[in-house]
């Protein structure tokens, strides 16, 4: 059941063996990023009445294409004046079609914190989402054990890093402890069948802890909806598919 899943840490371990080799940690933090400061994600959806995470994804490996020409500098700056709390990027070539340059455009043409979206299984990937000018990363209970999450956790903390910690299960939550977590995850989707149950998340609501921020991740695809998750107690929402889709059909009429 969980292939896909596997398939991609097994993936992403061998791709940071191979990054470590040309990109060693010293280099990354010669970047620029390196220094910038953090875009608090957690304030922003805080002080934010929908908490609207706007995310760039050009395709996945549950759709396929779903915006594949997408310009990454005109969708930043078009979700910042839309309202959005804060960007989402997808830094994933092989399942997602993004990369690191693509957030590193995001960050500097907008205002927004930027999430590194991301499948984070090595030390190494939270100096490169730093060095790329992330402000927050996803950590996903289901990909990694306990530990592992803790000690990414601890080093993307101390390099100013934001966390937003993703669940699909109500129990995944004791993964990890709360002093690491800025905002919790409800995935709608499960990972590895890719199906989608939005009342399955607002389930989960009760169970929660109250202190921490709530975002439910996945499947929205209207603007309804997004108003029903905020008023039964989500403090924000994470869209992908539903927002590039609106932006490949205003490419084409204005195409036209
Ligand atoms: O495009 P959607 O259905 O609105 O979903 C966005 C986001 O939640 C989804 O891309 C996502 C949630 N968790 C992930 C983990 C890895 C990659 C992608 C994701």
């Amino acid at each position: 059941m969980k292939r896909i899943l596997e398939e991609i840490i097994t993936y992403q371990q061998l791709l940071v063996s191979l990054k470590k080799e040309t990109m060693p940690v010293e280099v990354l933090k010669s970047f620029p990023g390196f220094s910038n400061p953090t875009r608090s994600l957690k304030q922003s959806v805080a002080s934010s009445e929908q908490g609207i995470i706007a995310e760039f994804k050009r395709r996945s490996p549950s759709k396929e294409a779903i915006n594949l020409k997408a310009d990454v500098m005109e969708i930043a700056q078009s979700y910042e004046q839309m309202g959005a709390a804060g960007m989402s990027v997808l830094t994933n070539q092989r399942y997602f079609g993004g990369s690191l340059e693509d957030l590193q455009l995001a960050k500097s043409v907008c205002n927004l914190p930027i999430l590194r979206k991301d499948f984070m299984v090595d030390p190494y990937q939270m100096y490169e989402a730093k060095a790329y000018g992330a402000d927050a990363i996803l950590l996903i209970a289901n990909a990694l054990p306990s530990e592992k999450l803790e000690e990414l956790a601890v080093l993307a903390q101390e390099l100013g890093l934001e966390i937003l910690f993703e669940i699909h299960e109500a129990e995944e939550i004791e993964k990890l402890a709360s002093k690491h977590i800025d905002l919790i995850g409800v995935n709608n989707r499960n990972l590895s069948t890719f199906e989608v149950d939005i009342q399955q998340g607002l389930d989960m609501l009760p169970h929660l802890p109250s202190e921490l921020l709530k975002i439910s991740e996945s499947g929205i695809q209207d603007t309804e909806t997004i108003g029903k998750l905020i008023e039964q107690g989500f403090n924000g929402v994470l869209v992908g598919e539903f927002f590039m889709k609106q932006k490949a059909a205003e490419q084409n009429t204005n195409n036209r």
